[in-house]
Parts: C-alpha cells; sequence; structure tokens
C-alpha cells in the first residue's frame, strides 16, 4: 500500500538519494548514482521490492520529524511507552562515485524502547533477491555486479529472505547501521564511526549554506523555505559533473491510477537552467559554473544533434522502457525508467540555454570563450528549427504543434546573442539575428495571440491557454504593462486554474497524446506570483506565495503537482521546477526590483521600459542583501 508523497523526507550527497517515509522505512534508493537501478523500490509496488525500515518494535504513541538545520539529515522522533528515540538518516558525502552510503543512527534519549530493523535488498529496481552472506560486522550483500555491507553492533538474523533484527536502546545509546555500496570488482569500505560522519556531513553543508550567504528575506518562515529549497536543490545535483537531475524519482503518477509517469533521474536542459537561475539569485555561484561546464560538455558535438536533456553524465541515450514487474505507486502504471522526451525537438530550450549563458557572462562567473563558438554554433541551427513545430516545453506526446512558449523562447536565443555582441563585442552575423528576432516577434503577435479574447494562445491555430505564456514579460518579450500581456493573465486566471492554482493547460484542449488528467503544475502557480508582482499585483502574489508555501510537506519539500481536490501531492519528488519556482518568486517578492523584473530589463526588448540591468548578479544580490 502505497503512502501519501507527503510522507517522505529526502536524504542525498549529491550522487544519489533516498527517500524515508515518517514510520523510518526507507522506500527509493537508487545505487550508486541518482538513476542506476533501485535497490529499495517499495515506492513504486511493495515490501517485496525492497525497503529497510528502522523503527519502533511495538506501537508507537507518535512520531514527528525535521531536518537538522541547513543539511539534507533527516531526524525522526518515536515516542512510545518505554521512552524516546531519534533516528538519524544521511548519506555522507564522497569522493569516490562509486562507494556510496547510507547511515542510520538510533539514539535513545529517554527510557527504553526495544526497536526492530528490517532490511529487504531487491536490486534491479525490486526485482533481484540478492545473496546474502554473515560477516562479523554484519551481512555482504551481492547481486550482479553491485555489493552492500551492512554493518551495525546488532545481532542480525534471516527471516522469511530478509535480514532482521531486534534490539533495545536505552538513553544516551547510539546504535548505528551503515550501508555500503561497492561494484563487486572493488574491495568493500567500512565507515568506521557514524556519528563522526554525521558532525563532518552536517559540517560542510553548514558552511555551503553559509558560503551561499543567503539574502534575508523579510519574513523568516521564507528565508528557511528558500534555504530548504536550494539545500534540495544541491542535493539533486551530480557532484562528478555538476548536471541536476529534475528529480529524485520515477513515476510517481501526475495522476493517482494513471498513464502519466515518467522517469525524472536525467538532466533538462531547461530544468537546469532554471535551476542555475536560482542558484544565481541566491548567490550560489559555484553550482553555477559547475552547471555552465556540464552543459557545454553535454552539449557539445553537431549543433543539430544537440539534445534538450542528458543523462547526468552527458548521456544521451535514453532509452524509455516500462518495467512490468512493478505494479505502481497506487497502481498508476506504466513504470518507466528512461524518457523518450531525449529525442523530442523543443525550440525553447535554444532561449533557455542562450539566457543563462548571457547572465552567467555577466554574472560573477564571467566570459567564457568556449561557450560563445558553441552558442554560435546553435544558433544556425536555430535559424531554421524556429520555423517549424515542435514538441514544446511540456514534452506533448501528441503532433508537433507551433508553440507561442517555443517560437517566443526562440526569439530569446536570438536576443540575448545580440546583446552579447553589443555588450562584449563578441563576434557573430548581429545583422541576421536582428533582423530574425524582428521576424519571430513579428509573428507571434500575428498568429498566436487572439484579439477578440485578448490573450495569447498555446499555439497558432489553437484556442488553449498554456501557463507558459506567464513567463512573457519576464523573459522581456513584451514590457508588464502590455495589455496584451495583462489580458493573457486574466485569461489564465479565469480558465486556467482550479481552486486557486494554476494548471499547465487543459487535457481537453491539448492533444497531449494521453489519456486521463493530470494535478496543478506547481511551477506554474510560482510563475502566476511572478506575474503578478510584474503588474504591480504585489498583494496578490504574496498571498498566492503563502498558499504555495503551506502546499509544502513539513520538511519543506514540493512535489512537480499538487491535486487540490485530493489535497495531495502528484508527481515526480522532491522536483527541482518546484523548488526553483519558490526561490525565485520569494526573491521577487522581497522587493518589486527582484529577479523577474531583472530578467526582463536584461533583454533587448524594443518594449522593455524599465530600468536596464546593471552590475553582476552578485551586485544584485548584495544590494538585496543589505536593504
Ligand atoms: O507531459 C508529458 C511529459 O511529461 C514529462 O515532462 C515534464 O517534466 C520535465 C522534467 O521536469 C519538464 O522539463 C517538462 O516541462 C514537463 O512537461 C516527461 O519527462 C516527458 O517524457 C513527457 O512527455
Amino acid at each position: 500500500m502505497s503512502k501519501p508523497i507527503e510522507e517522505y523526507g529526502f536524504i542525498g550527497n549529491m550522487l544519489s538519494g533516498a527517500l524515508v517515509a515518517r514510520d523510518g522505512s526507507m522506500d527509493w534508493l537508487c545505487l550508486p548514482r541518482f538513476d542506476s537501478d533501485a535497490c529499495f523500490a517499495a515506492l513504486l509496488g511493495a515490501s517485496k521490492h525492497g525497503y529497510w525500515q528502522i523503527s519502533p518494535a511495538g506501537e508507537s504513541n507518535r512520531s514527528s520529524r525535521r531536518y537538522l538545520p541547513h543539511a539534507p539529515v533527516l531526524e525522526t522522533t518515536f515516542e512510545t511507552e518505554g521512552g524516546i528515540v531519534t533516528l538519524v538518516d544521511f548519506m555522507p558525502l564522497s569522493n569516490d562515485p562509486e562507494r556510496v552510503d547510507v547511515v542510520r543512527l538510533v539514539q535513545g534519549v529517554s527510557g527504553k524502547v526495544r526497536m526492530r530493523m528490517e532490511l529487504a535488498l531487491r536490486f534491479g529496481y525490486g526485482k533481484t533477491i540478492p545473496w546474502v552472506r554473515r560477516r562479523d560486522y554484519g551481512i555482504h550483500a551481492v547481486a550482479g555486479p553491485d555489493a552492500v555491507e551492512l554493518a551495525t553492533p546488532v545481532t542480525l538474523r534471516g527471516e522469511d529472505m530478509r535480514t532482521v533484527a531486534e534490539f533495545e536502546v536505552g538513553e544516551g545509546d547510539v546504535i548505528p547501521f551503515t550501508l555500503a555500496y561497492h561494484p563487486l570488482h572493488r574491495e568493500p569500505h567500512f565507515i568506521d564511526d557514524g556519528r563522526k560522519r554525521l558532525e563532518h556531513t552536517l559540517a560542510w553543508w553548514r558552511e555551503w549554506t553559509r558560503i551561499c550567504q543567503l539574502s534575508e528575506l523579510e519574513e523568516p518562515g521564507w528565508n528557511d523555505a528558500v534555504e530548504r529549497s536550494l539545500i534540495t536543490l544541491k542535493a539533486l545535483s551530480y557532484q562528478p559533473s555538476g548536471g541536476i537531475v529534475a528529480a529524485l524519482t520515477t513515476s510517481l503518477p501526475e495522476e493517482l491510477g494513471g498513464v502519466r509517469n515518467w522517469d525524472y533521474r536525467y538532466c533538462w536542459i531547461r530544468d537546469a537552467t532554471l535551476t542555475l537561475y536560482a542558484f544565481m539569485n541566491a548567490g550560489c555561484f559555484d553550482e553555477a559554473g559547475a552547471f555552465r561546464e556540464w552543459m557545454l560538455r553535454a552539449a557539445a558535438g553537431a549543433p543539430d544533434q544537440m539534445q534538450i536533456m542528458y543523462g547526468i553524465e552527458g548521456e544521451r541515450r535514453l532509452t524509455e522502457i516500462e518495467l512490468p514487474w512493478l505494479p505502481g505507486y497506487e497502481n498508476s502504471l506504466p513504470v518507466r525508467i528512461g524518457n523518450g522526451a531525449h529525442e523530442q525537438i523543443q525550440v525553447d530550450v535554444f532561449g533557455e540555454l542562450m539566457d543563462t549563458l548571457y547572465t552567467a557572462r555577466k554574472s560573477q562567473l564571467g566570459p567564457h570563450q568556449e561557450a560563445w563558438r558553441f552558442q554560435q554554433a546553435i544558433l544556425s541551427r536555430l535559424e531554421s528549427l524556429w520555423r517549424g513545430p515542435d514538441q514544446g516545453i511540456w514534452e506533448v506526446r501528441g503532433s508537433p504543434k507551433h508553440f507561442v512558449y517555443s517560437k517566443m523562447m526562440a526569439w530569446v536565443a536570438f536576443d540575448r546573442a545580440i546583446k552579447a555582441v553589443e555588450q562584449f563585442g563578441f563576434p557573430g552575423p548581429v545583422g541576421k539575428w536582428r533582423t530574425l528576432r524582428d521576424e519571430i516577434h513579428r509573428e507571434v503577435l500575428a498568429r498566436g495571440y487572439d484579439k477578440e479574447r485578448n490573450t495569447f494562445v498555446q499555439h497558432y491555430d489553437g484556442v488553449g491557454l498554456d501557463a507558459s505564456l506567464l513567463l512573457m514579460a519576464e523573459v522581456g518579450f513584451l514590457p508588464p504593462d502590455d495589455p496584451r500581456f495583462r489580458g493573457t493573465v486574466e485569461a489564465i486566471e479565469r480558465d486556467l486554474m482550479e481552486d486557486g492554482l494554476v494548471l499547465r493547460y487543459r487535457v481537453g484542449e491539448t492533444k497531449d497524446g494521453l489519456a486521463g488528467e493530470e494535478g496543478t503544475f506547481l511551477v506554474c502557480s510560482f510563475w502566476l506570483a511572478d506575474a503578478y508582482t510584474m503588474i504591480d499585483r504585489g498583494h496578490d502574489a504574496a498571498v498566492l506565495f503563502e498558499r504555495l508555501l503551506s502546499l509544502r510537506n513539513d520538511l519543506g519539500l514540493l512535489a512537480e503537482e499538487y491535486h487540490p481536490r485530493h489535497r495531495r501531492q502528484l508527481g515526480n519528488f522532491p522536483q527541482a521546477f518546484s523548488h526553483v519556482g519558490l526561490i525565485n518568486t520569494a526573491y521577487n517578492l522581497r522587493r518589486i526590483n527582484g529577479p523577474a523584473q531583472q530578467r526582463a530589463d536584461r533583454s533587448a526588448s524594443p518594449h522593455a521600459t524599465h530600468t536596464s540591468w546593471t552590475g553582476t548578479a552578485g551586485e544584485q544580490h548584495r544590494e538585496r542583501s543589505i536593504d
């Protein structure tokens, strides 16, 4: 029986991550990388698909949990008749991507509590039962190329194809369990002192949040929310390459019992560039630099072969397959791994890429010669590509269309290239780019705008709305006070919202090639709050932002979507897009001239009426922090 998505906490070490439920059960873990096969897949099935639970042996009266300050380290407290224990779960940092550990510390707070541990390792996404051998430190479990050591001072025994233990914890006791992964061809390694590792892990994350120097937001709760979102994004990045996964999971459904189940353990240019903005807004420039390097490495090659997404080390083949042995989260089938979207054409990524590299160049990160050569190459591909239909930002699986957001982002791509030539003196056919930029602008106004309803539409010759149009002013395509932009915001408020939250589009109006419905798409509601800020509806923006904050789980985490009627989070979890939205909107609300306005200001739109972007993002950040 699946648990609500909100029940889960996320721990991670920038190599992989795990989901731990409130009952102490780790139901999702892929080793050694985010996109490796899961060894605990109960999340998408049942206990027989792998889990690792540590909890009181009898009834617990109450359980509560929190993150330890400034880190993705989870502490669950169980109160029982006999006493109180805490379970601290974390993944220590590792310099070796093939050696990944999970540490669980059971700490006695008061009285005496009888605890039970159950470990069911199932490699290959719940399919493969490992060969387990007893060792003096615990057990050694092997399946194919994978091996783990479970080390603990507690006596273990085998029971129903699981490893179990019962033990007592008294006040002041600390009982460690460490699960250490290594490829079978390498020697095992051990964590000698779990408590020391905990201190080291906490110190590392504390230092990271300190270096980020988050600027203070007015509302104290907003600071915590932003910090938790940043930690989540950081923990979703793959340290060896600088790539960032869109979410930790695969196949958490966008509709309970539905078919809209996708694998997000890859790096989308779109999601990752927006993540980069969030990092830069918050002053985390190392992450931005690492991601720029990732992007240049991954996307390098013939420009006509640039993909919209890659594996975390830049892998190109992400073949989508189904895992028929997994029954799915609340019977949402199929469970998929890989993602067919890697073969799609999505024109918007050119704009996102050009915009991000432009921002990075203007920021503390400074210039990057290789980047400019690469940018020129992809622009020559865009010269013809923008004219055709594509799958759009939402990666629809129906027939390609002339999506307005795609055209608008093609405009952004040429616009930022022109700016780069004008401001940095880079070489490039700027005359041709200006002509193209103007042509795209004219075409979108002529074919993407419905005069009678005073709104832009999702695609040429269509009537449906699309939440991505909320970004029109932010990217500088139109000034915020343009009546056509305001009209679009109002149309979206009228026709694209469910219970105060924004849908990305109406499934009935968009032939997306899939059966069923979906929830409201969280980042779109953050975009609406940003649009409100830009059209001087600051109060509405703040109210919506507070509402969105209230949808987070008790640990501050967000999935991709929310179902207002079921009052449940839906889709992959935790999702970078949603946390990016949270961070950017918080800074936008900080003052009217927040990141959304800055993004619009740095465009070369002949319509932009606002003061231009001055100084580096770092300077902007410092300005904000001393306000
Ligand atoms: O709606 C069908 C598509 O859904 C997924 O795409 C969504 O997630 C991506 C990653 O966060 C995001 O970049 C995109 O905008 C979203 O629509 C799925 O990955 C696709 O395969 C699927 O076609």
